[in-house]
């Protein structure tokens, strides 16, 4: 019997094109997700060296980032923007890489499009440039951002150097009181081990409350682990990922899914595989949480209050966020609310945040937005009657983007404007110069809408059933 070994494991070992001693192993990619940011550079050095894309069939690109999320025909405004949109049809075209364009069926946040398309599946090594690809490791694929330089070098070769990192577990032990979502579990994780305690690690997330969840839920805890440092997140397949990729039009097909299965069966962490580093957390101790700084760790439940500074560092970013330490979460007014980007805006938050909406209205002033992470959510949105609930209650209903989650767009938050957004990231500025970002959950999202203050579905009367 060979070595028991982890899911991380079998994924590299089966990847690794070339080992030499005191170099970092050379892994084959068997996806590579291109959006309009991190790729121009890389086209542009393939270019001056006169190479072509190795595997255009193995290589797909949307727009995201800049999008502007109004009506395709108003256009693009901003100059950045309309450049780099434009660099993108252009390099795809001229090397021959399936482009997901603007305003079409298939265009959506790269994180959202991958999985919805079934090209993202178990066992593969997945790269983008971007942070948040650790997404697609909801599959129980190795998948991590890349930079710029990177993404050239994977366009031109399919491969990509990488020092082995180092394997850490995370186990959510026991169920999840009913009123706590993944993005919840996600807040409270970080909570615990803090924007740095995933460095250099790749992480699996384990455990009953983890296995609970739905194929969405694992993507928004395996998307918001580069919050932790984590190079990449994981969750091993089992059969509620099967049935989620059977059918769609990327996934294997015939025999090929027979094969397929065989192979992601044998994926899973071995017994008695161990790990450099383990965290237990008791799942029945979560709440919903609401963030009052300016990183994802720095998070209170929403029953609490605004903490007590115990340094600099937090004075600045209660300064920063204008807050007051004891004021009650609850009490907090915002002036918008956003329910968007690749951590919670896939149909189930949708689903979820429009169950808190129906029959009540948005504040009076207060500024919602719904941007679906991609537009097969968007129409699958508008096919339940969604979009309604979303309009009738006073949201704006736009196309799909990364949007307002980080503001390379129009959508972005004036200095001092306060918002409940449910993307991943309350870094300063993240929305725009001066914006106040708080990271909930959707269905928090929601209520907040409507009450004008932090507030949670039971407020309004919704069931609380969630995840
Ligand atoms: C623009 C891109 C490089 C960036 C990332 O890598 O994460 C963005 O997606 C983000 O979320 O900040
Ligand atoms: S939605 Fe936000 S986090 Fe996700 S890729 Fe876009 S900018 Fe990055």
């Amino acid at each position: 019997m060979s070595r028991p070994r982890t899911l991380a494991e079998k994924i590299w070992e089966r990847h690794v094109v070339r080992r030499a001693e005191g170099e970092p192993d050379l892994l084959y990619v068997d996806l590579h997700m291109v959006h309009e940011v991190t790729s121009p550079q890389a086209f542009e050095a393939l270019r001056l060296a006169g190479r072509k894309v190795r595997r255009p069939d193995l290589t797909v690109a949307t727009m995201d980032h800049n999008v502007p999320t109004t009506d395709v025909g108003l256009g693009v405004r901003d100059k950045v923007s309309a450049r780099q949109m434009e660099a993108l049809r252009r390099n795809c075209e001229e090397f021959g890489i399936q482009l997901h364009e603007w305003g079409s069926l298939g265009q959506g946040i790269v994180h959202v499009i991958g999985p919805e398309m079934g090209l993202t599946q178990p066992g593969m090594v997945i790269v983008c440039g971007d942070s948040h690809t650790s997404t697609h490791g909801a599959f129980g694929a190795l998948a991590f951002g890349i930079g710029t330089s990177e993404v050239e070098h994977v366009l031109a070769t399919q491969t990509i150097p990488q020092r082995r990192p180092k394997t850490m577990a995370i186990t959510v032990e026991g169920e999840a009181p009913p009123d706590v979502t993944a993005k919840d579990i996600m807040l409270g994780i970080l909570n615990r081990i803090g924007t740095g305690g995933g460095v250099g690690h790749v992480i699996e997330y384990r455990g009953e409350a983890i296995r609970n969840l739905s194929m969405e839920g694992r993507m928004t805890i395996c998307n918001m682990t580069i919050e932790g440092g984590g190079r990449a997140g994981m969750v091993a397949p089992d059969e509620k990922t099967y049935s989620y990729i059977e059918g769609r039009p990327h996934a294997p097909k015939g025999r090929a899914w027979e094969e397929a299965l065989e192979y992601w069966r044998t994926l899973p962490t071995d017994e008695g595989a161990t790990f450099d580093k383990e965290v237990f957390i008791d799942a029945r101790e979560l709440v919903p949480y609401v963030s009052w700084g300016t990183t994802p760790a720095q998070t209170v439940p929403l029953d609490g209050e605004v903490p007590e500074p115990e340094n600099e560092g937090h004075e600045r970013a209660l300064r920063y966020m204008g807050l007051k330490p004891g004021t009650p979460i609850r009490e907090i007014e915002v002036d918008t609310v956003f329910i968007g980007s690749c951590t919670n805006a896939r149909i189930e938050d949708l689903r979820a945040a429009a169950r808190v909406l129906e029959g009540h209205k948005v504040k009076e002033g207060i500024r919602a937005m719904v941007v679906p992470g991609s537009m097969r959510v968007k129409r699958q949105a508008e096919e339940e009657g969604l979009d309604r609930i979303f309009i009738e209650a006073g949201f704006e209903w736009r196309n799909a983007g990364c949007s307002m989650c980080l503001g390379m767009n129009p959508d972005i938050l004036s200095p001092g404007e306060r918002c409940a957004s449910t993307s991943n990231r309350n870094f300063e500025g993240r929305q725009g110069k001066g914006g106040r970002t708080h990271l909930v959950s959707p269905v928090v999202a929601a209520a907040t809408a409507v009450m004008g203050r932090f507030a949670s579905p039971s407020e309004l009367g919704v069931p609380v059933e969630v995840s």
